[in-house]
């Protein structure tokens, strides 16, 4: 009679590398007395200090999502190479690991997510601030009202030349930034006016209302958004700029790097 594991331990034949992604530390020290396998934590931090360790951005409701990252990550860092066959550890419904994917690295499509983080001009930690910004926004709105925002990150010289003030730049002469908790407080009250804030690569706020005019010539963005998103979508592309768009009428967040589509979120599931 076959068994269970039988059938289910093919998933994890002759893989010799393991992601585990947020591990308990007891959970990482149990992985760690497997013989002949290495290990590779991805996590938002690396509380269980393991030697080989990517770091996730942002939890990953998706979790294909989250486990491409994981291995572009592992790429990137050089814990694994093109042709690995992987085995990526998960939670799904628990708050302990309870699924497990076989991957082979390099046969999944780029996610661009990866690319969105650590190629872009804006700092990693800037993007992922900006993204939480955006989805706080996404789910408390203004006064429980929905609201949209469009956030410019990134070669911000560049972003202002191509655009230009609505209104007084509350940001004038201010030297504050994202992440900053009393600034996020700020961002989200002057989003209820138009236009975008741009911010330097470093997470400076340079200005808030600032009316886009790139040229939106041979930008490709989904049928249905208006033109705050082919505005964020264009200014990526004249630009080596990044777009974090709220969205007013679907509600969901949106990154736009190189003129093109590369993260939607939906803010409830987060
Ligand atoms: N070029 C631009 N630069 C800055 N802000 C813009 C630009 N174009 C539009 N917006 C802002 O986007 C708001 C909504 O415009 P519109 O409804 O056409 O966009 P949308 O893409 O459908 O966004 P939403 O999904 O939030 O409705 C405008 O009121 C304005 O504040
Ligand atoms: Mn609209």
């Amino acid at each position: 009679m076959a068994t269970v594991r039988d059938l289910l331990g093919d998933i994890v034949d002759e893989v010799e590398t393991v992601l585990l992604f947020s591990p308990s530390s007891s959970y990482y020290e149990r992985c760690q007395e497997v013989e002949d396998i290495s290990t590779i934590v991805v996590a938002p931090d690396n509380g269980v200090g393991a030697e080989r360790y990517v770091e996730l951005p942002l939890e990953f409701a998706d979790l294909s999502e989250r486990i491409r990252f994981g291995i572009e990550g592992a790429l990137d860092e050089d814990h694994i190479e093109e042709g690995d066959e992987v085995a990526c550890a998960t939670k799904l419904f628990d708050d302990v690991i309870d699924s497990v994917s076989r991957a082979r690295a390099g046969d999944l499509d780029q996610s661009g997510v990866y690319d969105l983080f650590t190629n872009s001009r804006g700092d990693p930690e800037v993007i992922r601030d900006v993204l939480d910004v955006a989805v706080e926004l996404g789910q408390k709105g203004q006064k429980g009202k929905p609201v949209g925002a469009l956030f410019v990150i990134g070669d911000a010289g560049k972003v202002m030349n191509k655009s230009r003030p609505l209104s007084y730049n509350p940001f004038e002469k201010s030297h504050v930034h994202v992440g900053d908790p009393i600034v996020n407080v700020m961002l989200k009250e002057f989003s209820r006016l138009d236009g975008a804030f741009v911010i330097s690569d470093g997470g400076k706020i340079v200005s808030a209302y600032r009316y886009l005019e790139p040229s939106a010539e041979g930008v490709d963005i989904p049928k249905g958004l208006g033109t705050r998103h082919m505005a964020a979508g264009s200014i990526t592309r004249d630009t080596n700029a990044t777009a974090v768009v709220l969205s007013e009428s679907d509600r969901l967040v949106r990154a736009f790097k190189g003129g093109e589509l590369i993260l939607e979120l939906d803010p409830e599931e987060y």
